[in-house]
């Protein structure tokens, strides 16, 4: 009689909450170690990552100790499309696969930023708590409490990517703004769509009344907005970041808005997260401020997870990877 052999699953590594249809996904294939909250119980996760194939997750820092740790890792796949966690050189020299979530959250993420220079613009949360608290009187507002419009106004964006196109597809079709992008290399695809023109980053500052940051954070773009970019924004322009806090030199960010160098910003991420709850930004009425909640919808994030999901197992498996991060 011939010996049954029992097939052994690959190991992944899940430690970010994930919902039981994506985790019984990967579970058909592989044997997964759930982690919703690793950080609690981070040596079980260390013990766990030894015999782990893939990891599925975000923003932990897999840097060379904690390779060192997984031994038989061959997949790191996110559950984000910024990869700003992952040591690419690295992992490509220790020939590690990594993966991200492009393109299927940029309608969410572009919604979130319309939502912030609406906010910040026509400062809905501060007259919501004016309402709220009681301040409105039948005397209406005063005109200090005018907000400024979006429509047909300048947008600058600088990352005209993923997101950054997406932006630009509801700031022209749908508030009739002109466009201008800053990147490293030319997109012509929103040019020709969205009339939008290509300039320096100075011109971009100067001539912009909405400023939009959505590049990734890499060694190039870590504090790309500092105290002389602020200088160079109209006294009128409302700044927003919701690519990653650290694109922007936060405490240049305090100043320009205290000494009035810009009227307004919205903001979905810092460069602490979560951030102090002393940090003045928290403090001040002309801020709109997020939890980092660009892609969190229920039905991206869970299109975020399949990806993810679905990557993962492919890596595990020697299938072929849904999207690459090289
Ligand atoms: N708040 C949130 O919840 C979310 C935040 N994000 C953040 O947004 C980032 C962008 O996402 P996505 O649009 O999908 O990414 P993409 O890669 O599609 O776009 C990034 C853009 O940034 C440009 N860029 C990169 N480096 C530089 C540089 N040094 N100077 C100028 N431009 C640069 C790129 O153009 P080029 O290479 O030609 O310079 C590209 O157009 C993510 O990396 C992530 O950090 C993303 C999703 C949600
Ligand atoms: O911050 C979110 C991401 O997808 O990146």
């Amino acid at each position: 009689m011939r010996k049954r052999v029992k097939s052994v699953k690959p190991k992944v590594v899940v430690y970010k909450r994930m919902s039981e249809q994506v985790l019984d996904f990967i579970r058909e294939s592989c044997d997964v170690q759930y982690f919703p909250d690793y950080k609690k119980e981070f040596p079980a996760f260390l013990e766990a990552l030894k015999e782990a194939e893939g990891v599925l997750g975000s923003s932990l820092k897999f840097d060379a100790d904690l390779l060192d740790q997984a031994p038989k890792l061959k997949i790191i796949c996110n559950t984000s499309v910024g990869y700003d966690n992952l040591d690419i050189p690295l992992l490509k020299e220790r020939g590690i696969m990594a993966t991200n979530t492009p393109d299927v959250l940029n309608d969410t993420v572009a919604d979130t930023i319309v939502a912030l220079m609406l906010s910040a613009a026509r400062r809905i949360t501060e007259l919501d708590q004016f309402v709220k608290t009681g301040g409105w009187s039948e005397y209406g507002l005063s005109q200090q409490q005018f907000g400024v419009d979006v429509h047909h106004k300048t947008l600058g964006i600088i990352g005209m990517g993923g997101i950054g196109s997406t932006l630009a597809k509801r700031a022209y079709f749908g508030f009739d703004m002109t466009i201008l992008y800053y990147n490293r290399s030319r997109n012509e695809e929103a040019e020709t769509t969205y009339n939008a023109t290509y300039c320096t980053m100075d011109e971009l500052l100067e001539q912009s009344d909405f400023v939009c940051i959505m590049t990734p954070l890499t060694q190039q773009t870590e504090k790309m907005i500092g105290k002389r970019e602020f200088e160079k924004m109209k006294k009128t322009a409302v700044f927003i970041n919701a690519a990653r806090g650290k694109v922007v030199d936060e405490a240049a960010l305090i100043e320009a808005l205290q000494s009035n160098e810009i009227l307004a910003a919205g903001l979905d991420v810092f460069e602490n997260e979560p951030t102090d709850p002393g940090n003045p930004l928290l403090q001040m009425p002309n801020v709109v401020t997020l939890p980092h909640i660009g892609s969190a919808t229920a039905e991206t994030r869970m299109r975020m997870a399949q990806l993810g999901a679905e990557n993962v197992v492919a890596g595990v498996t020697d299938g072929k990877l849904v999207t690459s991060i090289y």
